[in-house]
């Protein structure tokens, strides 16, 4: 297999809405591949189709060598998927629910493991209904890994996760990457796209308007960077292609320049740039 996911000229016409409006994707397998793009942009409509829960209207869709439309159970098996939202039963524990999900899948991961890496062991014993909405979200990223898939589906995975808890879930993504795993994350957090992701594509109605990886997506990589200093004559900024040469020539018989800072523009910079009028 080529490709863990190949998408040509997808559609999808709601009634009175075209949510997807002729969509390019490849995704390699093994590749952590980022779709961002603001809220009703078609992203969980075009994820949808690939998990194979929704119909297209019309274009070509390829995952794992399947089409998601005709494909059967021994193929699902092979995903691993987390959804907006999720609801569990809520009289089961935590250990519960993560053992009877482990049964349908043929090679499933061992449950306490799972637990683990989602960072659950001490609620291990306690009722869904007793959880935060972090904690129940961590349910759901153990429930979409349990059956060691090939490809995961992760659908605004951190939503409500504080921020030792956002950086436990990115280990266990590098992880899972590390493994082979394929992942294709749909997030609105900017740093998590750039932690994460090999690639990034935005999505804007209905339309990938760039990609690339994080690092150069829009051009990024070669913009002009912003020197900031103070000296005694005060606070300075200039731009520059060449900061490197520039802070040299400043600080040129060890001068140290006080407050030195060299920025390019960050993602969300370019992401707001490239959104801009299409949102
Ligand atoms: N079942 C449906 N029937 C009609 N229109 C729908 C349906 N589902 C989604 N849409 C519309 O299609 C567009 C794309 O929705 P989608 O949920 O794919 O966006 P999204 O990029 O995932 O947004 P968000 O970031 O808010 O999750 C939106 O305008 C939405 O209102």
């Amino acid at each position: 297999m080529t490709t863990a996911v190949s998408v040509r000229g997808l559609r999808k016409q709601y009634p009175d809405h075209l949510a997807v409006a002729g969509l390019d994707l490849e995704i390699a397998p093994g590749e952590v591949f980022s779709l961002l793009g603001p809220n009703g942009a078609g992203k969980t409509t075009t994820v949808e189709i690939l998990e194979g829960h929704r119909r297209r209207t019309a274009g070509e869709v390829t995952v794992l060598g399947e089409d998601p439309a005709q494909a059967g159970r021994a193929w699902r098996a092979r995903l691993g998927i987390v959804l907006q939202t999720a609801t569990h039963a809520a009289e089961l524990s935590v250990a519960e629910t993560v053992r009877h999900f482990a049964k349908y899948y043929p090679n499933p991961r061992d449950p306490d493991e799972v637990i683990e890496k989602v960072g659950l062991t001490e609620k291990a014993g306690a009722r869904i209904k007793a959880l935060s909405g972090g904690q129940r979200r961590r349910v759901d990223v153990a429930l979409g890994i349990i059956g060691r898939p090939e490809l995961l589906f992760l659908d605004e995975p951190t939503t409500g996760f504080d921020p030792e808890a956002r950086r436990q879930f990115w280990t266990l993504i590098s992880d899972l990457a590390a493994e082979g795993t394929t992942i294709l994350l749909t997030t609105h957090y900017l740093d998590e796209a750039e932690a994460l992701a090999d690639r990034v594509a935005v999505i804007a109605r209905g339309e990938i308007v760039a990609q690339d990886t994080p690092q150069n997506l829009g051009g990024r990589a070669a913009a002009e960077a912003t020197v900031r200093w103070t000296d005694e004559r005060g606070e300075h900024v200039e731009r520059t292609a060449y900061p490197t040469k520039l802070v040299t020539e400043l600080s040129a018989g060890g001068r140290e320049l006080g407050g030195l800072t060299v920025t390019r523009p960050s993602l969300e910079d370019i992401y707001l740039d490239l959104i801009g009028d299409k949102a």
